[in-house]
């Protein structure tokens, strides 16, 4: 099922605030979209939007190109996964996946036995065949949010909406529930919508994210493209870790304030501009200039976590641990070449990334 979503605004219930403000967004059928963003910028807000729940609201929002609010909740094909899973405690596993059909109107409810089918096959697809029979407490945190999944898949929605649903479990049996999720989607041919805090959760299941800030989106598109080109720098900085560094571009050039920071060249004009990049894209290069390393303790992937004396300040850039041992600790440069540049919060024109090193005529390494 595809979602239309254009100029969408919704206020707070008896407050001129924004929840939503001129939101546009097309979510294409069976995609993995993941809604991202600090608390409070309208993820939630939107996700019950696209569900048809709740107040009124400006703009259009079409659900294969009809419009929900209003219509009954089984008629939207939407199933629905919040972090506090809540399953009926007092039913069994069965009766708690099978709940979206039991309380169907006589007419359209399917006969017990193509229920008890339905439940035998949506056990078997979240791999718990056998506890049809259990009660919600006596199953694991990861077992309970897949039998709240099922419950949300009995009715064979087109549309699944989940909102943190893996906020309460440990981070191993997170990561192992996001991939069965991610080949679940794919299994059934699903469109999904999930609404994380965890941009590492995002990137590894999502086909596309959507960066929310103050109720608007401010970016959406493919992992790789929102770090080669984000749209802001808050976009940079909420996928990771990122460095900045002031500077001003003239005649082409990108110079940083910090004489021990490398220039690079750039086709913009002259002017203000702060440059981000993450820490494992700087280079230390043996450039004479008074820029220090200090070895850290720590690193990830395989890279060593560096501290780096500038002229005005330090700062920890990862890199491969032989390298060090080639440009030394002392006389350093810091090669900034593969940064984003912004200016007045937007990406400067005509700013590529240049490859590292290639408007450096010294030797780049790090
Ligand atoms: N019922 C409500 N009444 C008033 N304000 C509300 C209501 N629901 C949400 N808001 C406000 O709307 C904004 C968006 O909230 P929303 O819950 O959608 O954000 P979120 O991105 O999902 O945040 P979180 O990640 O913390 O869940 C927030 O400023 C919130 O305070």
């Amino acid at each position: 099922m595809s979602v239309q979503i254009r100029s969408l605004t919704r206020r707070a219930p008896n407050a001129s605030r924004k929840m939503l403000d001129g939101v546009s967004l097309t979510i294409e059928d069976g995609a993995f979209v993941a809604l991202v963003g600090p608390s409070g910028a309208g993820k939630t807000t939107l996700l019950r939007t696209i569900a048809g729940l709740d107040g009124p609201y400006e703009g259009t929002v079409l659900v294969d190109g009809r419009v929900l609010a209003g219509r009954p909740m089984r008629e939207r094909r939407i199933g629905f996964v919040f972090q506090n899973y809540a399953l009926f405690r007092h039913m069994t596993v069965a009766r708690n996946i099978s709940f979206g059909l039991d309380v169907l109107p006589r007419g359209e409810r399917p006969d017990r036995g193509a229920i008890a089918a339905r439940v035998a096959e949506l056990l078997e697809l979240i791999q718990l065949p056998t506890l049809g029979g259990a009660y919600p407490d006596q199953l694991s945190g990861g077992q309970r949010q897949r039998v709240a999944l099922a419950r949300a898949l009995a009715t064979k929605p087109g549309l699944l909406l989940l909102d943190e649903p893996f906020g309460a479990l440990d981070p191993i049996v997170r990561r192992q529930i996001r991939r069965w999720l991610r080949g679940l989607h794919d299994q059934l041919g699903l469109t999904t919508v999930l609404v994380t805090h965890d941009h590492d959760e995002a990137l590894e299941v999502a086909d596309r994210l959507v960066v929310m800030q103050n109720g608007r989106v401010v970016q959406e598109a493919a992992a790789e493209t929102l770090d080669a080109a984000p749209a802001t720098p808050f976009v940079m900085e909420f996928l990771g870790e990122a460095l900045e560094f002031p500077g001003q571009v003239a005649h082409g050039r990108f110079l940083p304030d910090d004489p021990n920071v490398l220039s690079f060249a750039v086709g913009a004009g002259d002017g203000p501009a702060t440059a981000y990049l993450r820490p494992h894209e700087a280079r230390l290069v043996a450039a004479g200039g008074a820029a220090r390393a200090i070895p850290l303790t720590g690193g990830q992937g395989g890279l060593r976590r560096l501290a780096v004396a500038l002229g005005t300040r330090e700062v920890e850039i990862l890199v491969l641990p032989e390298r060090l041992g080639q440009v030394g600790t002392e006389g350093l440069g810091l090669d900034i070449g593969r940064a984003r540049l912004f200016r007045d919060g937007a990406p400067l024109a005509g700013a590529p990334p240049v490859a590292s090193g290639q408007e450096l005529p010294r030797v780049t390494v790090g």
